[in-house]
């Protein structure tokens, strides 16, 4: 969600007669119908995912699941008086009908890190829950595009991509990890370092989402800016760490979760968009991929009517960058197995 949308947002529900005819003189078509459906939706990401999903005004219908609490945070966001209809799912069984129908799937269910813990240590207990949520979508919407925002990502993908193949509905366009809040931390950190204003700056961030797997390119960062090599370092380590900084600051409370949420809403609202045919949407996402010699990898992607439309290439690296590469490689590549193991074992 750009700041753009959340203004046209709240201009909209201020429903002043100026405002509303000239939304009237400007607006075409409507947007199209598309139902979100977020499974998690009472956790610490969840609930302010579902806030800021109910106010994009390219959803028309959001359900909200989650194996506990639902049924309050469905009442609450579904007073917001904004363009979606919400329905929340509080049960297991209840689960096929928020699916049904549904354009985008994204998914924060599962467990957070403590401090002292990886995010493969949540791999026990994230990856059932990723498998199972997964075979029903596989049920329920399998042209869903799926993003993946429960940990550890590096392994969560690979496991949707076997359920999917195992179900005969993997599309490999279709399925994304959620690495938005590593680019989102690449900026802010960046735009402080350079001194250059935070909402022009971009920076594309490549390899997975744990540790050394995150690679910032700040070579390719704009605004250009002098920064010296130890600058580079020590923005690149404090992108990598940045979860870890969380979750130490939140002392076992858990991990991100506001800006968690951002994060997800705007690669949500990039995924519906491509879907709309919006032109040009390029994000960067842990996707599918021969950019390496690596089946999943992050990188800029082009988002379409099909979801991933292209997946874009790294573009010329530092030698600090390249060896970056070389170091996350063994580490992404036993992530990747484990999730593809964890499938074909089970
Ligand atoms: N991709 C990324 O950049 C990030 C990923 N995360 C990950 O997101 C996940 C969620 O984090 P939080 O929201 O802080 O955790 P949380 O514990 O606050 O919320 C998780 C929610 O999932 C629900 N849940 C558990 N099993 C479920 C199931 N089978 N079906 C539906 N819902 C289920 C729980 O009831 C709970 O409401 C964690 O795995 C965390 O590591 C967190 C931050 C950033
Ligand atoms: O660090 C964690 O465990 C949560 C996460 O993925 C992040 O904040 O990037």
């Amino acid at each position: 969600m750009k700041a753009a949308m959340l203004r046209s947002v709240l201009r909209r529900s201020t429903g002043s007669a100026a405002a509303s005819s000239s939304r009237r003189s400007f607006s075409s078509a409507p947007a199209p119908e598309r139902k979100v459906a977020v499974l998690g939706a009472a956790g610490g990401i969840g609930q302010p995912l579902s806030l800021l999903m109910k106010l994009n005004p390219l959803v028309s219908s959001l359900a909200l699941y989650d194996i506990a609490g639902t049924p309050g945070v469905a009442a609450d966001v579904s007073h917001i008086n904004t363009r979606s209809e919400v329905k929340g799912y509080a049960a297991e069984e209840q689960l096929g009908q928020a699916l049904e129908g549904s354009d985008v799937v994204i998914i924060p269910a599962g467990v957070p890190r403590k401090p002292g813990m990886t995010r493969d240590d949540l791999f026990k207990i994230n990856a059932g829950i990723v498998k199972s949520l997964c075979e029903a979508i596989a049920k329920y919407c399998p042209n869903a595009l799926v993003n993946m925002i429960s940990n550890p990502v590096n392994s969560t993908v690979p496991i949707a991509a076997e359920v999917f193949k195992n179900k005969g509905v993997y599309d490999e366009r279709k399925l994304f990890g959620v690495t938005t809040l590593d680019v989102v931390r690449a900026k802010t950190f960046y735009a402080g370092k350079a001194k250059v204003n935070v909402a022009d700056v971009n920076v594309p961030v490549i390899g997975g989402h744990a540790g050394i797997t995150i690679l910032p390119l700040f070579s390719q960062a704009t605004p250009k800016a002098n920064l010296s090599d130890e600058e580079i370092q020590a923005l690149t380590k404090r992108t990598q760490d940045g979860g870890t900084e969380v979750v130490e600051a939140k002392a076992g409370k858990g991990s991100a979760t506001l800006s968690m949420a951002y994060a997800g809403a705007i690669f949500a609202d990039a995924c519906l968009k491509g879907l709309n045919g919006v032109p040009d949407v390029v994000e960067c996402s842990f996707v599918q991929s021969t950019v390496t010699e690596l089946p999943f990898f992050a990188s800029k992607v082009r988002l379409g009517k099909n979801g991933v439309e292209e997946v874009l290439g790294l573009g010329p690296l530092s030698d600090y960058e390249k060896q970056g590469l070389e170091a996350l490689k063994p580490e992404l590549k036993s992530s990747i197995e484990k999730g593809i193991a964890f499938v074909r074992g089970n």
